[in-house]
């Protein structure tokens, strides 16, 4: 994959990364258009039987009939919108996977995060590859050892910067996109998936 640098910050962690895959015009071009056409959403999830809005807004694109759960809900793909396919195209010039969806993360501000998860559901398969697409404000993204939380690492995710997780990343690692109280702009990034089943 040309223009990717291999990350590897700690053993075992397994992360190709393109810093300026967008440059900072395409990246503001395409932010505005998501921003506006994007049919967000802010899904309720219980928590210890309590209800609490997701802390960001998400939505889901695809193929047709692609479905994926998330946030205690299934959600059935929205159609790619033009841009999204434009930026499908781009991803799929400079990497060799495949991907039949794309979920859309929107941080209203650095109040807005996402906790420790990893995307390791039964139906992305063994080994999953997932490509994310950062645009809008640099945040910190954390990923910490599953079974040893002390092997750790942080990676900032500037604006343009396309980020892949690779080989057993999401069978041995947990990530977050922690608050960062300090960062008054928005964000929004993109997670390319394939759903196999
Ligand atoms: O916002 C990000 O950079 C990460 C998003 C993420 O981890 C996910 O959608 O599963
Ligand atoms: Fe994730």
């Amino acid at each position: 994959m040309k223009n990717f640098i291999k990350l590897n910050p700690i053993d075992e962690l397994h992360l190709a990364f393109f810093p300026d895959f967008l440059d900072q015009q395409q990246a503001d071009a395409f932010f505005k258009d998501l921003k506006s056409s994007i049919e967000w959403e802010q899904p309720i999830v219980k928590i210890f039987g309590k209800e609490h809005p997701v802390p960001r807004k998400v939505a889901f694109y695809g193929e047709p009939d692609v479905q994926y759960r998330y946030s205690g809900q299934t959600h059935t793909a929205i159609p790619w919108t033009e841009s999204l396919q434009a930026i499908k195209s781009k991803i799929q010039e400079s990497t060799p996977y495949e991907f039949n969806s794309v979920l859309l993360n929107f941080y209203r501000s650095g109040a807005d995060k996402m906790g420790w998860h990893a995307d390791d559901e039964k139906v992305l398969g063994s080994n999953p590859v997932i490509i994310s697409l950062n645009l809008g404000a640099e945040r910190r993204m954390d990923f910490r050892d599953k079974k040893d939380h002390q092997k750790k690492c942080s990676i900032q995710l500037p604006v343009g910067s396309l980020l892949i997780m690779l080989e057993d990343c999401q069978h041995r690692f947990h990530h977050q996109i922690p608050m960062q109280k300090r960062i008054k702009e928005e964000r929004i990034n993109l997670t390319f998936r394939q759903i196999k089943y």
